[in-house]
């Protein structure tokens, strides 16, 4: 594991912006296809307004999943695919059948349809980076303190009917699918995530601490800002 702390959540965004180009480009140098899982969050849009198509990486020949979205209707604000759109799919062209957005709620699926529809849309090789935020509370994706989600094992993507966070509706990737993944990196800024910070790298129970069960196949990493490392030991 290895942890990279920022001066800001600029500086942070603006590293993982690059670092996520430089990987895109190393596989597609490979001829493989990049696999990305996003996230929805506040440092997230930061990210996204930062990737470029001057940074040698060819966004449009890359496949997006998502770690989790609000079942609300499509377009909706607080739909985490939305936010990816308008902040760097749609600028940098990616086609449509290249984008694995989850079910919205005007899509015709009961909830839990919706999730097996999604499970169902999943790559089976391993995702090359799953990007995660990480809320106050250690929740990532929409896996939440406490809630039955992170104990499942079967299902790749479940609903959540009460998520502490509004909106109550969303659909998640469980650990499963989301640690079917070369690499994960969290992306976390600000003070109000110093604890969860702390929690999830202490290896805190998954029951409390929902981000201290993610990890990648290879390579696991921690993009943290000051404020967010702030209460990690020296
Ligand atoms: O609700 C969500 O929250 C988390 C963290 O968001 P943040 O604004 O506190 O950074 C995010 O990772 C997740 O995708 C999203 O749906």
């Amino acid at each position: 594991m290895t942890i990279r702390i920022f001066d800001s959540g600029d500086d942070l965004a603006l590293a993982v912006s690059r670092q996520l180009a430089s990987r895109v480009q190393s596989i597609q140098l490979t001829d493989r296809t990049p696999r990305l899982v996003l996230t929805g969050g506040s440092i997230a849009t930061k990210i996204y307004g930062r990737l470029s198509a001057e940074s040698g990486a060819r966004w449009s020949a890359a496949h997006y999943w998502w770690g989790d979205e609000r079942f609300v209707p499509e377009g909706h604000e607080d739909r985490n695919d939305r936010q990816a759109r308008e902040g760097f799919l749609d600028r940098l062209a990616v086609p449509d059948e290249h984008i694995h957005a989850m079910p919205a709620l005007d899509g015709g699926l009961e909830i839990a349809e919706a999730a097996d529809a999604y499970a169902a849309q999943l790559p089976e090789e391993p995702f090359d980076v799953v990007l995660l935020g990480v809320g106050p509370d250690a929740h990532i994706a929409s896996l939440f303190p406490g809630h039955p989600q992170v104990h499942e094992l079967e299902r790749l993507a479940v609903e959540v009917l009460d998520s502490p966070k509004p909106p109550p509706e969303r659909i998640t990737l469980t650990y499963p699918a989301l640690n079917h993944t070369r690499a994960t990196w969290f992306v976390v800024s600000g003070a109000d995530k110093a604890e969860a910070v702390a929690k999830a790298l202490a290896g805190t129970p998954i029951d409390e601490a929902p981000a201290a069960g993610a990890r990648g196949i290879e390579e696991t990493m921690w993009f943290l800002d000051t404020a967010a490392a702030s209460k990690l030991p020296r």
